[in-house]
């Protein structure tokens, strides 16, 4: 079980990039993280990941709070940052995940058989010899979900896993989400886009650093939702 707990968390010296954020998200479940550019997506994921401490509130993993032991997020949770520089640029393919695996403790034949897997399931195997840094940019999209793949996690976190893939690729990752969803995992993403909402069971919706909705897309009429959200979302002066 996850649970965010009214987390407030500021860049100095005055953007507050999330306020009074509460959310929980059970095991065996998908929530997607919504809202305008700047609405506090991604710092909401880092703080889940722990790669930042929030000025307030607690996140509790299993009821273990990970801003007191940042440790046990980074046990459980795997995160696809979509950072293009932290992965090595001269590495092939194959070289990163592997490197990505060993320090997830993976060796020998299961790390073999690993990459093999994360490579097959998003479509790297054509070019598992390319160098990173060669790569178009929804192929590296491709290497950053296959990273957090290649970590046997509790909670899987991508930031906006499906902007600038191919539609085969967005439908390839929804079906990778869902699997991880049925195997009881807890998945939690960001995206821009309706078609991924989808496939969520919660919607959390933030408009500067709060949250401002939080709906089931398959409980309620995504278009009446979508007439909502542009409501909130409206460009000053429209
Ligand atoms: N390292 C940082 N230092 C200062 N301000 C930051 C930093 N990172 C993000 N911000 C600011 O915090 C706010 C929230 O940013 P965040 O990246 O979380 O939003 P987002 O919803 O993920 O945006 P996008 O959809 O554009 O990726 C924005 O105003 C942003 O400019």
């Amino acid at each position: 079980m996850l649970e965010v707990i009214d987390v407030w968390k500021k860049y100095p010296p005055k953007t507050q990039a999330l306020r009074e954020v509460s959310f929980e998200a059970e095991e065996g479940s998908i929530t997607a993280v919504f809202g305008e550019n700047g609405s506090g997506k991604t710092t909401l994921l880092k703080v889940i990941a722990s790669f930042l401490i929030p000025d307030r509130g607690k996140v509790l993993i299993d009821s273990v709070n990970i801003v007191e032991k940042p440790s046990f997020a980074v046990e459980k949770v795997s995160i696809s940052t979509g950072y293009e520089r932290s992965f090595y640029y001269r590495l092939s393919v194959e070289e990163n995940l592997k490197f990505f695996g060993m320090l997830n403790d993976l060796l020998g034949k299961t790390l073999k058989r690993e990459t093999e897997r994360v490579m097959k399931e998003l479509g790297l195997l054509e070019c598992r010899k390319k160098r990173y840094m060669e790569l178009s940019t929804g192929y590296k999209k491709r290497v950053d979900v296959a990273r957090a793949l290649m970590k046997k996690a509790s909670i899987y976190i991508f930031d906006e896993p499906c902007s600038g893939v191919d539609l085969r690729t967005r439908l390839k990752i929804h079906e990778i989400m869902k699997r991880l969803k049925e195997s009881g995992r807890i998945v939690i993403f960001a995206s821009h886009d309706l078609e991924d909402l989808k496939i969520a069971d919660r919607v959390i919706v933030l408009k500067k650093g709060e949250k401002v909705l939080e709906f089931s897309p398959k409980k309620e009429d995504l278009a009446a939702v979508l007439r909502g959200i542009l409501e909130i979302q409206a460009f000053p002066g429209d």
